[in-house]
């Protein structure tokens, strides 16, 4: 089994679609979550799901905490340094080939960093609006969840693949979801404290 992560940075956009410089709109209440808000997806250039956009990310080296994981991956991808500790446990992700747990994957989120993206022997970052991700060309799971952590919600899920390996050759075949959970035993480093996932709510 492969314990994995991905790391969703947001920032605030720096302009209005046309290119130029955006003007406050006074009247609209912002967010970290709403149309107003950039997320950085990375073009993978290599391994697994090499083509599709995700968020920085990868395997766990040895002794490694997840958060640990999902800084150091993030820095050396697209080069933002993020502070593990600042990053917010936003999803855990089973992904099961042929029935048989395939990676765990551990999924942040953070408004907080250092630096300007860069491209990286892995990956070809890409501030990208919220409402614009482009999912058609992600791994297919990913607009079940995604949507839902961009907007600020936790989420458990399975998803079950057929057919591989790779698994990025497999076919998606099934899911389940569930949102709203605490991860509040993981605050310290990402790892599960508890033992279990606590449901929040429905
Ligand atoms: N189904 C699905 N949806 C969304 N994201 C993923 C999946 N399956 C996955 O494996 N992933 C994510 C989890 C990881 O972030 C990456 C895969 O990581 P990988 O490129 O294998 O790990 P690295 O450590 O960067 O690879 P190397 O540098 O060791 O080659 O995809």
């Amino acid at each position: 089994m492969i314990e994995a992560t991905l790391c969703f940075v947001l920032r605030e956009s720096e302009t209005d679609g046309t290119g130029e410089a955006g003007e406050t709109d006074e009247t609209s209440e912002t967010s970290e979550t709403d149309s107003d808000t950039d997320v950085l997806l990375i073009e993978k250039r290599r391994g697994l799901g090499e083509g599709w956009y995700n968020g920085p990310g990868g395997k766990l080296e040895p002794g490694e905490t997840p958060r640990e994981c999902a800084a150091r991956e993030t820095r050396e991808e697209v080069g933002l340094e993020i502070a593990p500790d600042v990053l917010e446990y936003a999803g855990e992700l089973t992904f099961l080939l042929d029935e048989e747990v395939h990676t765990v994957c551990h999924v942040f989120r953070t408004t907080e960093f250092a630096g300007e993206p860069r491209p990286s022997d892995e990956a070809r970052p890409e501030w990208t609006p919220v409402d614009d991700v482009p999912y058609d060309q992600m791994w297919e799971d990913d607009r079940l969840w995604l949507p839902g952590v961009l907007a600020g919600d936790t989420v458990a899920g399975e998803f079950h693949f057929a057919g591989g390996p790779p698994l990025d050759e497999a076919a998606f075949v099934d899911h389940e979801l569930e949102w709203g959970v605490s991860f509040e035993s993981r605050d310290g480093d990402g790892t599960d404290t508890s033992g279990e996932t606590e449901a929040a709510g429905e």
